[in-house]
């Protein structure tokens, strides 16, 4: 649905030229939630710019819908992009309009009849949520329906893409759940493909199907979500991992396990897909002759599946530790010996 080829942008400056983007390589298939993260300054707002063509690639190529845009006439260009709708941190609603009149204002620049605006707005209306709440005006309705009249204005036109500029940054854990489970149900119901930018890990895990880490202007890693979730490679990516999986207490446990325990040998269980359904625990206590002790535990949904981990100090013999982690390692799960007090590496 949406390709950049060796995508280039760079800004005039006082001091030279700033590089935003510095060759991007990206495709993003049709129907799919497609996550960028990155920091402050990484070039997110310009590379979804780019996608909605308010900003022009200094080089590359970029496609959307089969389109390449640089060969496309203003003419076309204006058709082009009621295909991509786009939804915004704050949310950029007319405020002397009222719910029904901001989501109506796209149909009217389309120049689309009355009677049949009228029955479309109604039927966004009903698809964000907002029955009842037809004739407030923005300054009258909270940050989440704030963001709901954004999704339904950006829907109005039935476009292919939804770009979603930091569309939960500016709201309260629960009502960035309660848009982005809105956004999911969209995917769905629709088969809309959605872009989303953000910095917030919490967003990708949530609903992104594939995610794309940006730095500097570069894409330095990209995959799945479960993917990278469980083996993040670059320093960056495993910075965002930690927004979702780090817990302190943890870590305190494991160390206060450590000084009191030394002779304990602590190991992390790291669990994928249907690994992180198995009763492993159970399975341990009925075969393995080892005392187990529980230091920590989570685990996080993703849209490709469960993953998770688990720090277990163990005791007993040698033979019977080493014969427990084969135990667990057979089983597909992931073994990572933190305290090796028993020697089981030498
Ligand atoms: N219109 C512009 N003129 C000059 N430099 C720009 C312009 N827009 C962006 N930049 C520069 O390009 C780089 C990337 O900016 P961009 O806004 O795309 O990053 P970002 O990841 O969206 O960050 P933020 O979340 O803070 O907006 C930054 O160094 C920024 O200063």
């Amino acid at each position: 649905m949406i390709q950049l080829k060796s995508i280039k942008k760079s800004y005039p400056s006082k001091n030279g030229a700033v590089e935003a983007l510095s060759g991007i390589d990206l495709s993003i298939r049709q129907g799919e939630i497609f996550g960028i993260i990155g920091y402050s300054g990484a070039g997110k707002s310009t590379l979804i710019r780019l996608i909605n063509r308010l900003e022009q690639p200094t080089s590359g190529r970029l496609i959307v819908d089969g389109k390449e845009i640089s060969s496309l006439s203003k003419k076309e260009l204006r058709e082009a992009r009621k295909d991509i709708g786009m939804i915004f941190q704050h949310f950029n609603l007319l405020w002397s309009r009222t719910v029904k009149g901001n989501i109506s204002f796209p149909l009217e620049v389309a120049g689309v009849k009355k009677a049949e605006r009228k029955k479309r707005v109604q039927e966004l209306i009903k698809l964000v949520g907002l029955e009842g709440r037809e004739n407030a005006y923005p300054s009258q309705l909270s940050g989440g329906q704030k963001q709901r009249v954004g999704i339904a204005r950006a829907l109005a036109n039935n476009p292919k893409v939804l770009l979603c500029d930091e569309a939960t940054s500016a709201l309260d854990p629960k009502t960035t759940n309660s848009i982005l489970d809105l956004l999911l149900n969209i995917n769905k119901k629709l088969g809309l493909t959605i872009v989303m930018i953000t910095h917030e890990m919490h967003v990708v895990k949530k609903i992104c199907h594939k995610v794309a880490v940006l730095d500097t202007g570069k894409i330095v890693e990209e995959g799945n979500v479960l993917d990278v979730f469980q083996n993040p490679k670059m320093a960056i990516t495993k910075e965002f991992v930690k927004q979702i999986t780090h817990q302190e207490e943890a870590d305190e446990a494991v160390d206060l396990m450590k000084q009191t325990h030394p002779s304990g040998t602590i190991i992390k269980l790291l669990f994928k897909g249907d690994s992180a359904k198995r009763p492993i625990i159970n399975e341990l206590f009925q075969r393995q002759r080892v005392e187990i002790n529980i230091l920590e535990g989570n685990i996080s949904q993703t849209q490709n599946g469960a993953f998770g981990t688990l720090t277990l100090l163990i005791d007993g013999n040698i033979r019977e530790i080493k014969s427990a982690i084969d135990y667990i390692e057979q089983q597909g799960v992931g073994v990572e010996v933190i305290q090796d007090a028993a020697q089981l590496i030498s």
